[in-house]
């Protein structure tokens, strides 16, 4: 039985542009992500992938990428399921501040354990760990149970909510995970065995 799970960062987003925190806050995608959301749903169909049930959150970045790659398989009304659960990390006071600026404010060294430490959070914000505590339960109880009955699922979601998937995915730990980047648009391919652990994992770059 072929159990395919999908896991794709939105596209390039206004804020992305600009080089804003984000979070919770909701731009859109620009010109590039549109073209980067779309070239990821064009690997995707290359490879003959279509889907049984999408997952993406409450944010407009990430249902735009979905709706795209949708477009572009030819499954423009697949059945989407959204939830705040799968939003971004809270980046709390940090929001709409530009990260050089906060760079300056604060030093390299703090700004880059805010943005990829495990467990210290922003100021008001989630740390990784805090969002793992929502998207791993989420995973658990709404989205594994469809995978390990055969359902491929796409889930279009963001840098630090897939993070927070890819870190127990790929068996990464508080240590290894800091260095692990997710790039806008472009696909990971997971095929999981029927004790949930990984098979293979492909990562679709452009
Ligand atoms: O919320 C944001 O600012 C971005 O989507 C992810 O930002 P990061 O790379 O700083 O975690």
């Amino acid at each position: 039985m072929e159990r395919l799970l999908v896991l794709v960062r939105h596209g390039q987003s206004d804020w992305n542009l600009k080089n804003l925190f984000t979070g919770w806050k909701d731009p859109d995608l620009t010109e590039q992500g549109v073209r980067e959301a779309t070239s990821a749903g064009r690997r995707l169909k290359a490879l003959g992938l279509t889907f049984d049930i999408a997952f993406t959150s409450v944010l407009t970045r990430a249902q735009h990428t979905n709706s795209l790659i949708l477009g572009e398989i030819g499954q423009p009304d697949l059945p989407t399921i959204r939830d705040q659960a799968l939003n971004e990390r809270d980046y709390g006071d940090l929001s709409g501040l530009n990260k050089d600026d906060a760079r300056a404010r604060w030093g390299e060294e703090q700004v880059h354990i805010w943005r990829r430490s495990y467990d210290i959070a922003p100021p008001g914000g989630e740390s990784l760990k805090d969002t793992a505590a929502r998207v791993l339960p989420y995973y658990i109880t709404e989205i594994l149970p469809r995978v390990l009955r055969g359902e491929r699922v796409l889930v279009a979601a963001h840098g630090n909510s897939l993070r927070a998937l890819v870190m127990v995915l790929d068996r990464l730990t508080p240590a290894t995970i800091p260095s692990m980047e997710l790039a806008t648009g472009v696909p990971l391919v997971y095929r999981l065995k029927a004790d949930s652990t990984v098979e293979s994992k492909e990562v679709l770059e452009g």
